[in-house]
């Protein structure tokens, strides 16, 4: 559950940094219908307007991985706003911690080989929760 709690400057502030889930696929609800998720899209940040009863569905890492780069990880953040305060909940869903994670070998070949190393869900949860938010930077450690 994400708490961000209102703020008089938030052009001075982030409430979550920019980056891509570690996860394969997350499930996640805006509660109160404040905005403040952005997605990076063509390189603007895009607002994801709170629709009612409904989720935001978002690939992650994982699911780049796998799919040898079909599927993209989103790279998004969360602003705050002045006024109100902001509450989210993300559910995060991967693979089994010991299961070896890396492009699926239906998909890699001559013409488009493996664009990630293979590793196990635990090693890339690790790194991944060792380092601070920044953008996509930890999914380019694990390219080829
Ligand atoms: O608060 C949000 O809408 C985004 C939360 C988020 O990106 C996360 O928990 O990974
Ligand atoms: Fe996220």
């Amino acid at each position: 559950m994400n708490y961000y709690p209102p703020c008089p400057r938030p052009d001075l502030v982030m409430g979550l940094n920019p980056h891509s889930d570690a996860d394969a696929l997350t499930l996640l609800l805006q509660v109160n219908d404040i905005e403040g998720l952005q997605i990076r899209k063509d390189g603007m940040w895009v607002p994801v307007e709170p629709l009612p009863n409904a989720f935001v569905v978002n690939i992650g890492d994982l699911m780049e991985m796998v799919s040898n780069g079909i599927y993209r990880s989103i790279e998004h953040r969360g602003t705050v706003n002045a006024l109100k305060e902001r509450i989210s909940v993300a559910t995060f869903y991967s693979p089994n911690m010991d299961a070896e994670i890396g492009p699926a070998p239906s998909l890699v070949t001559p013409d488009s080989p493996a664009l990630f190393r293979r590793i196990s869900v635990a090693e890339h949860l690790k790194g991944y929760f060792s380092g601070e938010l920044r953008g996509k930077a930890y999914l380019d450690t694990m390219r080829i």
